[in-house]
């Protein structure tokens, strides 16, 4: 019996590597920003049958995604010291495993959004899915410094995704969250491929530190800290939050911007990391905050 079950384990992988072949780190913050997509798409609560089928949709595909990217990867991430002991790189699954896992969890998601959300979140959700799998890890990011600005697209994209899974339509105040996350993503990654520049050299990645240099990435991190602070104004400019999300997104921007200052003109060793995980702690705290807002709402000052 033991034996038998050893023997499974190793045919198949332990539920540990699949968990990891999820990036369930990644895939929480992207549900938790669908989530808030979801609440500030209706004055009080969504219906929450939609509510989880979509959490659980999102989640799905955006695992699946996650999942194909370590099979395409495989080769680079073997070679990487951050990526070298995945599951996929290091055969503990192998690819058609992943592949089937992937597409397990991609046809529930689906099918749980199309059958019980509505056809043009699943739809969307797809084209996330498609956008991060295969236009930014089979193509972008192998042809251009650009890869990750355009890439971030796809991870932009679950407010909106969360905003239509409650009201059927697109609606510009959910892009304005979307805009927020993909002015954020640069910065977010750009400060760890600092940071990893070498490995990305080795396995000919054209990161923006490999190919323009360190100096002039943090010239780009500092800028893009500076139009993401302006992207956060708009939804209280626009009316669409209020003063504690004002707030909170000038506190959140400043230390953000701090950290690119600091990385750019008084660089020490742990500075790029240390902007990295910051990036993550804003991200979170910023949609909470804009929930926090949403339900505590004070008026704008000049009124709606
Ligand atoms: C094209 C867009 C993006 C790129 C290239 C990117 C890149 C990365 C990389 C390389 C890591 C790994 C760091 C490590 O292994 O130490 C990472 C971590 C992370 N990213 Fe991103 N990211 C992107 C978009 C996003 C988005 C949209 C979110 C969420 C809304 C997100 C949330 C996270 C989180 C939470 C982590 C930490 C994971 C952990 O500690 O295991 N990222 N990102
Ligand atoms: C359906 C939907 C919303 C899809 C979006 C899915 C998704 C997981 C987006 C996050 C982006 C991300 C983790 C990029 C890192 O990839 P990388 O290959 O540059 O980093 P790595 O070297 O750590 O794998």
């Amino acid at each position: 019996m033991a034996i038998a079950k050893q023997l499974n384990r190793h045919a198949l992988g332990s539920w540990r590597d699949y968990l990891e072949l999820t990036k369930p780190k990644v895939v929480a913050l992207l549900v938790l920003t669908a989530w808030v997509g979801m609440m500030l798409a209706v004055p009080g609560l969504p219906d929450l049958t939609v509510m989880l089928l979509a959490t659980l949709g999102i989640g799905l595909l955006s695992a699946a995604a996650a999942a194909l990217n370590h099979v395409v990867d495989q080769k680079i991430d073997a070679k990487m010291a951050r990526t070298h002991s995945r599951p996929v790189a290091k055969g503990r699954i192998s690819s058609s495993q992943a592949i089937a896992f992937a597409l397990l969890l991609a046809s529930s998601g689906f099918a749980m959004l199309y059958l019980g959300v509505n056809a043009l979140t699943a739809w969307l959700t797809l084209l996330s899915l498609f956008g991060y799998a295969v236009v930014y890890t089979m193509f972008l990011k192998r042809a251009t410094p650009q890869n990750i600005v355009i890439g971030g697209l796809a991870g932009a994209m679950p407010p909106l995704l969360g905003w239509t899974a409650v009201t059927g339509e697109l609606h510009g105040y959910a892009l304005l969250l979307v805009m927020i996350i993909f002015t954020w993503t640069p910065p977010h990654f750009w400060a760890l491929a600092i940071h990893r520049r070498d490995d990305y050299a080795k396995v000919n990645m054209p990161m923006l530190p490999v190919t323009h240099g360190i100096a002039f990435t943090k010239s780009a991190i500092l800028l893009y800290t500076i139009m993401l602070f302006i992207v956060c104004l708009l939804p209280y400019v626009v009316g669409m939050t209020g003063l504690i999300y004002l707030l909170g997104a000038c506190l959140l921007n400043l230390r953000f911007m701090q950290h690119a200052w600091r990385l750019k003109f008084a660089d020490t060793p742990g500075q790029a990391m240390a902007m990295f995980r910051f990036s993550i702690v804003h991200l979170m705290v910023l949609f909470l905050v804009l929930l926090l807002d949403h339900y505590l709402k004070i008026a704008p000052i000049y009124g709606q």
